[in-house]
């Protein structure tokens, strides 16, 4: 008798995988919440270091708790000798994401809750590794270039303390709210690639640094947060808006896919891109080059008419980057920087409710067969 043929979900379209308290994606009003807030409330209203603290601990902090929450972020922000021997070990032109996933991977061998996954102890890396990434991202970057990296300063905010890295000082207001609306926006999107990916290295009960290694993995792919590089790529290859048409035209002749445009939930408009644009627009007004909006924008009108697809958060989030001095290959890093808070919340999550996440496959390969000795195969 022949089985039943299972449902396949191909890529999980559609299925629900868990509950969740951390985010809501609304596909159908093209909106999003993090803990019921929405994204364009916290992004006038708060700051990431606020929205960092909110998807850890479900509120909004005080004044009191977030001067606490600061106060241990900025304290943790040095990364150690060790780690900066192996970013200065690494080839000067290899990806960042790949330094960067290493130095997760390295801080994890190293962290001095090393083994304890206790939800105390987790919490605990979660906030060393949003205060150490943005020392080793803007560490690698500048050793990609020859430059000596530069020592945080507790002294500025987190989005502050970011440019000092990267620049050795610190832009006009404009651009740091620019930054922090963008680290807002990209901090949590429910179950996207990068942070299933963590939920399931963390349902085995590994800890923090493995979950977050892996996820930095998933995040580097083109499909996913690898996205904010190529469309400036893209942009740049293209040149300029008189160009954009006759470029996207040979891409649909290609069939080949447009980066920045598309999305696995929302199909009317991502709830992230009026804001994201809002602030490129503004980055573009500050340095003056309205090149890279306007390209965006022609190509946005192809790709809606011509295709009835939008753009997602990686199309305004790249030029908003370029316009902020940022070399292309830190764009996903910077991502990371920001979405260390979601990811955390989800391993928190998973590890308060757990269950092995393990789903099954169809097997459509060969009949069971003997194994012949290797002198008789061929
Ligand atoms: C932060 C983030 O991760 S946001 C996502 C960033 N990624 C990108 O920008 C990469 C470009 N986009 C894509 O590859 C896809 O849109 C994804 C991976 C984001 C979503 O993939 P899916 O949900 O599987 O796509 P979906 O099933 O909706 O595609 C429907 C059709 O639109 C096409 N399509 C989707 N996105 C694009 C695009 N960017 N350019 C051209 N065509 C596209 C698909 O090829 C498909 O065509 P078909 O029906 O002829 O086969
Ligand atoms: O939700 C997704 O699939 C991808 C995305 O937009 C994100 O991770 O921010």
């Amino acid at each position: 008798m022949s089985e039943a043929e299972p449902t396949i979900y191909k890529g999980l379209v559609g299925v629900y995988a868990d509950v969740s308290a951390v985010s809501k994606v609304m596909p159908e009003t093209n909106s999003l919440t993090y803990r019921g807030y929405a994204v364009q409330d916290l992004c006038e209203e708060s700051n990431f270091e606020e929205v960092a603290y909110l998807l850890w601990h479900g509120e909004l902090p005080t004044a009191a708790q977030l001067a606490a929450f600061q106060k241990e972020e900025r304290a943790n922000r040095a990364i150690s000798p060790a780690l900066l021997s192996v970013l200065r070990a690494i080839p000067k032109d290899a990806h960042p994401m790949d330094a960067v996933r290493t130095a997760v991977s390295f801080m994890g061998t190293e962290d001095p809750e090393a083994g304890d996954v206790s939800d105390a102890a987790q919490r605990r890396k979660a906030m060393r590794l949003l205060a150490k990434l943005p020392t080793a991202v803007a560490a690698t970057n500048r050793l990609s270039k020859g430059l000596e990296p530069i020592a945080p300063d507790p002294s500025l905010p987190f989005c502050e303390n970011f440019f000092h890295l990267v620049f050795g000082k610190v832009p006009q207001p404009e651009v740091i709210k620019s930054f922090d609306v963008s680290m807002i926006l990209y901090a949590e999107h429910t179950f996207n690639a990068s942070t299933f990916t963590a939920r399931t290295v963390t349902s085995t009960g590994a800890d923090m640094h493995g979950a977050i290694t892996a996820a930095i993995a998933a995040l580097k792919g083109p499909l996913h947060g690898g996205a904010n590089e190529a469309v400036m790529h893209m942009l740049k290859e293209i040149g300029g808006p008189d160009k954009a048409g006759e470029w996207i035209h040979g891409k649909f002749d290609h069939k080949a896919l447009v980066m920045g445009f598309g999305h696995r939930v929302y199909k009317s408009g991502d709830s992230r891109v009026p804001t994201m644009k809002k602030y490129a627009e503004k980055m573009a007004e500050v340095v003056g080059d309205r090149r890279w909006m306007e390209t965006s924008r022609v190509l946005a009108e192809i790709m809606l008419r011509e295709k009835k697809i939008h753009p997602n958060l990686d199309f305004p989030a790249g030029p908003a980057y370029y316009l902020m001095g940022f070399d292309i290959p830190m764009f996903t890093p910077i991502f990371v920087c920001s979405r260390i808070t979601g990811w955390a919340a989800h391993v928190f999550e998973q590890a308060a409710d757990n269950r092995l996440i393990r789903p099954l496959s169809q097997y459509t390969g060969e009949a069971q067969r003997p194994v012949k000795p290797i002198g008789s195969r061929g």
